[in-house]
């Protein structure tokens, strides 16, 4: 993970505020995921109390509000509607300022996606194109304090199974990466992100870079907050790593798939962990025939 230096954001903080102090923690939430089942893309609009509707143990101590960002669609008046007729008419500068945040990280992973070109030797511009009409998700997590936190997690072990996440937290603190074979605190930085890499960029890059496992503590104390934005591609493209990279005659590691596979894959059959692209392959080679 590494933490870039930025302005504080402090409307988009305010604004973050109101939206999740809407959303009471384990509230029958007025809003339900409303995700389409059976291999369609999953639609990110609503809350989640701890994704009870999906798991029977081990449920993350969080509240989550995530919603889709569409790069094509870049009507600013689409996440407004939403936010005014979802969330409530009062948050119509709340729908504003996500549009905003969401249209900056997007303009922030499209310099990143030139970096690790660069860093990998391929055309600078390779990632930047593939990723300019980006459908990435914003998500909102909300960590209630707990009076047992040393028997739960916020959000356990895990890599992201999207392909960059640009994530602000506040100054609660509780995000740890493992890195040099043990747990490492995240120490929040009110004017940095935290960004770190995901699967489908590690399958992009041939395995050259890998996802990143971390998981998110929880204390007895503090609400804890974050705001991430998963960057990920448009959903039928082909994820597979730059011609440029085969020049040296490297063997494939992944097999090509989308990233509406991989995200039917994590939504339907697999709890994404530290393994999830190992344990995706043979799903894919199995439902995906056609594929190959
Ligand atoms: C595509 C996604 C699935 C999750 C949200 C985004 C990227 C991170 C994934 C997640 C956070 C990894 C840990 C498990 C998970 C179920 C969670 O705790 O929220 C994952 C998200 C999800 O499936 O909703
Ligand atoms: O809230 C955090 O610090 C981490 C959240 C996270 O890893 C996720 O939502 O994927
Ligand atoms: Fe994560």
């Amino acid at each position: 993970m590494v933490s870039f230096k930025l302005p504080t954001m402090e409307s988009t903080r305010i604004s973050f505020v109101k939206l999740m102090m809407k959303l009471t923690p384990f509230s029958t939430s007025p809003w339900t995921r409303s995700s389409v089942l059976g291999g369609n893309p999953v639609t990110w609009s609503g809350t989640q109390g701890a994704h009870a509707d999906r798991y029977s143990s081990k449920l993350p101590w969080k509240e989550t509000f995530s919603f889709r960002y569409d790069a094509n669609h870049s009507n600013p008046l689409s996440f407004v509607d939403y936010f005014k007729s979802v969330v409530g008419q009062e948050f119509e500068h709340t729908g504003r300022v996500y549009q905003r945040y969401c249209e900056a990280m997007k303009e922030l992973s499209l310099v990143i996606m030139e970096l690790l070109a660069i860093s990998l030797g391929v055309d600078r511009m390779h990632y930047r194109e593939f990723f300019n009409d980006q459908r990435s998700i914003m998500r909102c997590n909300l960590y209630p304090p707990c009076i047992s936190s040393g028997l739960t997690l916020g959000t356990g072990p895990h890599c992201d199974p999207t392909s960059l996440t640009i994530l602000h937290q506040d100054q609660v603190g509780g995000l740890e990466v493992f890195a040099d074979n043990k747990w490492q605190a995240v120490r929040p930085r009110h004017d940095a992100f935290v960004i770190n890499l995901g699967d489908t960029f590690m399958a992009l890059s041939n395995g050259k870079y890998k996802s990143c496992l971390h998981r998110a503590l929880v204390n007895e104390d503090k609400e804890r907050r974050s705001l991430v934005f998963f960057v990920s591609p448009k959903e039928d493209k082909i994820v597979r790593p730059p011609q440029d990279m085969f020049a040296r005659k490297e063997p494939r590691k992944y097999p090509d798939f989308t990233w509406s596979d991989l995200l039917e894959f994590t939504q339907n059959h697999y709890r994404a962990d530290v393994a999830t692209l190992e344990n995706f392959t043979p799903w894919l080679l199995s439902s995906k025939p056609s594929n190959f």
